[in-house]
């Protein structure tokens, strides 16, 4: 993005008219500042507002300065519309930099190429039946599951969304056993990708845990599939090993000219995919060869870190529940007043299921959950004051430090774990049970309140419990802050030091160990950021939403909504009311114009 500017900068920098030149260099500003936010682009309309001119004066001098082109994409001259040679795109009321809107052109083009809908066979109709009677013996799937796997059964591409529990692992794992089936005679390669590591690990053992639970159940629906997809070691990965990436590359290796050798590729946590990674991973895809391609995501949480704003923008132009609609609410608020089949959003051949229902048995996080999501402030406040597994204090450092660290609990916990072993050698994986039990989010990594000083006064804390002043112990957790391709490591990697023999390692949870002095940055784990706590969950989950003036933007319902959900038992809020409110009812949007791309049979 910074050649980008710089080189747009330089061609603005050549207009001769001062006062054209300084609006344009204005425009380019704003436009930089907009992908800083995670837009793809900046709307015309607010540009103009910001520099007192009327949108046709910022369209005609951008179109004027040769530095933009217009783009219509009705306008197709013998085959597809042609992506100007211009730095800057104009498209509806939407200013692109190019880079950005044949991104996002191609995903919208490729979602187009991938709307194969499958008929109806008389294997794929067995198989439904299969589980239908399924069904109807065990309870399971439910309504809008079966549903879900009807569609994604019938279409190339599909996208099955959902809150933390609502069965989209499960479905998916139901699906895989009808794909197996459906493909008999076939040696499927089935891909099972997610943006990062953690991710990754976690979607492999959710479908273990979806099997033991078919298992205990009597399900009948054993399958080679599976066997073969847990012998594999490259059959659950991330999306950036999938497409091969190259060392100081932004590409990789395969893309449109080497398509992935994939027939079925399920994508989890689409939400957190940003707009060049989803655009490189549909350009892998070659229609000819890959016959599903499911993506599986909550649509309600955090966009991704990077610009674009694609997850949520395909769920919303084929979306069927909007929260804010009195039955919506009704719905979500009390699902048990409702028959499944009422909330089941699935119909045949839909490219969007979304599943409602949580089959946790935490009622009251998913409450407030939903009521996070409906911008119920009222009921919110409500179900903090009355929870037991739900609570908002102050926000104290005092009161923050006393609940870590109450005895027997959360950090003081871990802190007594590791007491108890020092003397043994210990195994990793305990330790990493121990230490993902719990976890500190904050909105920031700065200030009193930031992870950065958080993470200082908890390992002061543990440090002190164990007597110890050596900066690194068996125990000591530390988050990978950038992507290490030659060493395999990703941002928001997580690894625990293990000593032994008096050497420190870093272990991580494939096994994996390196010496500290060879990480890439990292940062103390035992506070992370919200967005860098996407697509974990821990037992027990402390947010905090600290009072800063700049944070103000960031506040966001969404970014509530992705702290909260990721407790599994228990969740702590320390806010003041005002920081609370605010990110209740602020409703982040991003600037894209993949819904107008979408509609315009590219
Ligand atoms: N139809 C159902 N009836 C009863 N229990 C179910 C049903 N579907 C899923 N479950 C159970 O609910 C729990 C959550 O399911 P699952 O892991 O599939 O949800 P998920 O949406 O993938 O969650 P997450 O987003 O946290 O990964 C599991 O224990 C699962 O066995």
């Amino acid at each position: 993005m910074a050649n980008f500017s710089t080189e747009l900068i330089k061609l603005a920098d050549t207009i001769i008219d001062e006062k054209e030149k300084s609006i344009l260099l204005a425009i380019i500003d704003l436009l930089q500042s907009d992908l800083l936010s995670g837009h793809s682009c900046s709307n015309l309309a607010v540009v103009s507002n910001k520099l007192n001119q009327s949108s046709d004066q910022i369209r005609k001098l951008l179109l004027d300065s040769g530095l933009a082109a217009p783009m219509n994409l009705d306008n197709k001259t013998g085959g597809s519309p042609v992506i100007p040679a211009k730095p800057i795109v104009i498209f509806h009321n939407l200013v692109y930099l190019n880079r950005y809107f044949y991104y996002e052109y191609r995903v919208a083009t490729k979602i187009s190429q991938l709307g194969k809908v499958y008929p109806d066979s008389d294997k794929a109709l067995s198989i439904l039946e299969q589980l239908g009677a399924i069904r109807n013996t065990h309870k399971l799937p439910n309504q809008a599951q079966f549903a879900a796997i009807q569609n994604c059964i019938s279409r190339q591409l599909s996208i099955i969304t959902g809150g933390p529990g609502t069965g989209k692992t499960t479905t998916v794992t139901l699906l895989l056993w009808a794909l197996s089936n459906l493909y008999y005679n076939d040696k499927l390669n089935v891909k099972i990708c997610a943006p990062t590591g953690k991710a990754a690990n976690r979607v492999k053992e959710s479908i273990m845990n979806s099997l033991e639970f078919f298992k205990r159940h009597e399900l009948p629906l054993e399958c080679d599939l599976f066997t073969m997809l847990f012998a594999n070691s490259s059959s659950f990965t991330t999306i950036h090993k999938l497409l091969g990436y190259r060392q100081n590359s932004i590409y990789f290796r395969h893309n449109e000219t080497n398509s992935l050798d994939v027939d079925i590729l399920i994508v989890d946590e689409s939400s957190m995919i940003g707009l060049s990674l989803f655009s490189k991973l549909l350009s892998a895809i070659d229609p000819l060869k890959t016959r599903h391609i499911i993506f599986l995501g909550d649509r309600n949480q955090l966009s991704s870190v990077e610009e674009g704003y694609v997850f949520a923008s395909l769920v919303k132009s084929e979306s069927l529940c909007h929260y804010e609609s009195p039955k919506a609410k009704a719905q979500l608020l009390q699902p048990e007043l409702f028959q499944i089949d009422d909330i089941a959003s699935g119909k045949n051949q839909q490219l969007v299921s979304e599943l409602l229902v949580s089959n946790r048995s935490n009622g009251e996080i998913s409450k407030l959950s939903l009521a996070i999501l409906c911008g119920n402030l009222d009921l919110v406040y409500d179900l903090l004051a009355e929870g037991s597994q739900t609570s908002l204090r102050p926000l104290n450092m005092s009161e923050l430090m006393s609940e870590l660290f109450k005895t027997g609990d959360c950090w003081d916990r871990y802190g007594n774990f590791l007491q108890e072993n020092a003397a043994t050698k210990i195994d990793i994986s305990e330790v990493f049970l121990a230490f993902n039990q719990q976890v500190v989010l904050s909105a920031t990594n700065n200030g009193f309140f930031g992870v950065n000083n958080l993470n200082l006064l908890i390992e002061k804390r543990i440090k002190h419990k164990l007597s110890i002043n050596e900066e690194w112990y068996t125990g000591r957790p530390i988050m990978i802050l950038s992507n290490d391709y030659a060493l395999g490591l990703f941002n928001g990697d997580i690894g625990i030091c293990q000593i032994c023999d008096s050497q420190k390692i870093v272990v991580f949870p494939d096994g994996r160990s390196f010496i500290p002095e060879i990480l890439p940055r990292y940062q103390l784990a035992y506070a992370i950021t919200i967005h860098k706590s996407q697509g974990s969950e821990y037992n027990n989950v402390n947010i905090v939403l600290p009072d800063i003036k700049q944070l103000e933007e960031i506040y966001s319902r969404e970014l509530i909504y992705t702290a909260v959900t990721r407790a599994k038992h228990r969740v702590t809020i320390f806010s003041s009311k005002t920081n609370l409110d605010r990110s209740i009812l602020n409703q982040l949007e991003r600037n894209t114009g993949l819904q107008l791309m979408l509609q315009s049979q590219i």
